[in-house]
């Protein structure tokens, strides 16, 4: 009888790379994020991943970046892990200790939504705003409502 394959990947690197090919559907020129929320029987919630709201046609967006709020992505992108929570179509209460995996840490705005739907953790890939105001709010409410973060480890790399 042959021997099991041993060399697999881990359940933290499966549902990252989930939300890998989540983001790669992504629209927006500078920034692709991918999210995919796992329970814990380590069963896949949800996935989503950053994109205007379903009526505004892509290619139509202004997908730059100005000092005008009227013409900025950033005032009508709906972020990754926003989407993966309404992308849900179960209880929330299964939702309860779940655990995001993001491509890219989230912003405050997601961190308190991910908050108050019950989520536990958060599983993230990079963290390239880390610093910023932004950045530093996220983790403060992190902290606050006892949600833990950390850096996801890829042993069998990105590709
Ligand atoms: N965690 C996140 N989830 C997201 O879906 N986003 C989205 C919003 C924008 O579409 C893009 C950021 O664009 P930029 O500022 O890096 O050009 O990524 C951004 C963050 C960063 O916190
Ligand atoms: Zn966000």
């Amino acid at each position: 009888m042959a021997d099991e394959r041993r060399d697999v990947i881990s359940w933290d690197e499966f549902f990252m790379r989930v939300a890998i090919a989540a983001q790669l559907r992504s629209k927006d020129p500078n920034t692709q994020v991918g999210a995919c929320i796992a329970d814990t029987d380590h069963r896949i919630l949800t996935v989503g991943y950053n994109g205007t709201p379903h009526a505004i046609s892509d290619a139509e967006f202004p997908w730059g970046t100005t000092d005008d709020p009227l013409n900025d992505k950033h005032s009508y992108v709906v972020h990754a892990e926003a989407n993966a929570i309404l992308n849900f179509r179960g209880s929330l209460k299964d939702m309860q200790d779940a655990t995001v995996y993001v491509t890219l840490f989230p912003c405050h705005e997601c961190a308190k939504l991910l908050v108050q739907v019950g989520i536990g953790e958060v599983v993230y890939l990079d963290d390239k705003y880390d610093g910023t105001v932004d950045n530093q709010i996220s983790k403060r409410v992190l902290d606050s409502c006892g949600v833990n973060y950390r850096k996801v480890e890829m042993t069998h790399g990105l590709g």
